[in-house]
């Protein structure tokens, strides 16, 4: 078959996922038409008109292929040539453990790669209604903030309201602006990680007294109201910094301010009561994110309260934090196992919008997407990726392997969800390497777990991508 031959896949959406569905569906030989609305439309995180913006953090999370969930997928979009993982690679700020990227250069770097792609067609304008019969193949990857003529449409040919909760980004500051006479760099327990030094991050200690005024202040700050979301649920993974302290004075202790790890450079032998980690945002190194500071504060308090953590007294903000509503489908229901709307099987849906959440599963689950509809419009057949593999365990999370509570029946009961080795099937007995001559010690076992878990889904992954390999032009 030519290229010629070959009909154009539609994808709507230049997000995470839907740049990643074009690239894969590129280098299978198969053309495509990447609808993308920005600039002409924004969205409420949307900053850019570049292909795969980070909304909200810079980091696509733990790089660690060995004992991390995330890190596993990233080792397995590796192998699959994912475009948004070279770019990544490619646009690495130091990070500690993490994979962690400058935002615009890695953006700029996803746009020019698609642009300069001759079977990839970018087409800037908004779609606001379902694909017409005779576009063929699509792939909608509109994310969580997906326009709302579009998102009508999706709801009315689905019959679900699409689901919506609560999501939140932190600020950015200005480097400049932090008090290094009070703050020091250093990642926690000094861990160097694949890019990083060990002094990765700006920490701001504090003393009991400031950290009980830092939370009063918190809970009194004036808060954006949102009426029309009301009972509306937050994603736990992304709660705000102020409703996390509303749970208990302790709560941020053991969160995202907990002091353990980290010794104050200028005061050795003071213990901070709580730390306030920054996390560098631009290759530059010109500005750093509060790393866990999602809020909802009113800008004016966003200022005056993160004003009074020690360091940044005349802290200058890059960014304030926001709230967002996010939407996805009901999966579980409504897609096939190969991410195809049962009700029109000549549309399938990718990234956040099908329940997966965050960045990397995003770009994960468009890479998928991506392979399914290239192999469909090549004539050939391609299995899911194994559960057991990264790739399957989140697609069967969204495809199937959730279940439904009797707790809370229904769609609400499927939540978005980041990959973590619980979606993994369990191991074989006697998977796991034991220790020569004696019992397990402390957490060695669940270490040894998570590595024999990590080596089954890699093998897996590469034999599926080995299997899939006759049909790809790479
Ligand atoms: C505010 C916020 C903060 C977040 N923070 C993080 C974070 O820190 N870390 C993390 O890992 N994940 C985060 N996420 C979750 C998620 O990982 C990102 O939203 C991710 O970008 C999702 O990828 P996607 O490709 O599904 O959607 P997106 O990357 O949002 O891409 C969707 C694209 O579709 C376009 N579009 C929408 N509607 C239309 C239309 N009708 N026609 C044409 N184009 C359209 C949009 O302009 C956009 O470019 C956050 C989400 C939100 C909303």
């Amino acid at each position: 078959m030519t290229h010629n031959s070959i009909s154009p896949v539609h994808i709507i959406g230049g997000g995470l996922a839907g740049s990643e569905a074009a690239w894969q569906l590129a280098r299978h030989g198969v053309p495509v038409i990447l609808h993308e609305m920005r600039p002409l439309r924004g969205t409420d995180a949307h900053k850019t008109d570049g292909l795969a913006e980070l909304v909200c953090s810079n980091s696509f999370r733990s790089d660690d292929a060995t004992a991390n969930a995330v890190g596993v997928i990233h080792a397995e979009m590796r192998l699959a040539g994912s475009l948004i993982m070279r770019a990544a690679d490619a646009n690495q700020v130091p990070a500690g453990g993490a994979l962690a990227v400058d935002r615009e250069a890695f953006s700029d770097a996803v746009t020019k790669a698609l642009a300069a792609e001759p079977l990839i067609t970018i087409s800037r304008e908004e779609i606001t209604g379902l694909p017409p019969a005779d576009w063929g193949r699509t792939i909608i990857a509109t994310g969580p903030l997906t326009a709302p003529d579009l998102a009508a449409a999706i709801s009315a040919e689905t019959g679900e309201e699409a689901l919506a909760f609560f999501d939140a980004i932190a600020p950015i500051l200005h480097t400049d602006s932090i008090d290094m006479s009070t703050c020091w760099f250093q990642s926690r327990y000094d861990k160097i990680g694949p890019g990083g030094t060990g002094k990765d991050y700006i920490n701001c200690p504090m003393d009991k007294a400031q950290y009980e005024a830092f939370i009063a202040a918190l809970i009194a700050g004036d808060k954006t109201t949102f009426h029309e979301w009301e009972g509306t649920p937050y994603f736990d993974g992304c709660l705000p910094i102020e409703v996390m302290a509303e749970r208990g004075p302790e709560t941020l202790r053991h969160g995202p301010m907990k002091p353990m790890g980290l010794t104050n450079a200028h005061k050795l032998d003071e213990k901070p009561y709580a730390v306030v980690q920054l996390r560098q945002d631009n290759a530059l190194g010109t500005l750093y994110n509060m790393v866990g500071f999602q809020t909802k504060l009113r800008y004016g308090e966003q200022t005056r309260i993160f004003r009074m953590i020690p360091g940044l007294e005349n802290a200058e903000f890059a960014r304030l934090g926001g709230l967002h509503r996010n939407t996805y489908l009901n999966s579980p229901l409504l897609l096939d196992a190969t991410l195809r709307l049962k009700s029109r099987p000549d549309i399938r849906f990718a990234g956040q919008i099908t329940g997966c959440e965050g960045y990397v599963e995003s770009a994960a689950i468009g890479l998928l997407a991506g392979r399914f509809a290239a192999a469909e419009a090549l004539g050939v057949k391609l299995a899911p990726p194994p559960p057991i593999s990264a790739f399957g365990a989140l697609l069967n999370h969204i495809t199937g392997g959730h279940l439904v509570s009797d707790d809370e029946p229904g769609k609400r009961s499927f939540q978005p969800m980041n990959i973590n080795f619980g979606l993994f099937p369990p191991l074989d007995p006697g998977a796991i390497e034991k220790p020569e001559g004696r019992r397990f010690r402390g957490k060695e076992k669940a270490l040894a777990k998570k590595n024999a878990m990590a080596r089954r889904a890699l093998a897996a992954c590469a034999e599926w991508l080995e299997e899939a390999r006759p049909q790809a032009a790479e």
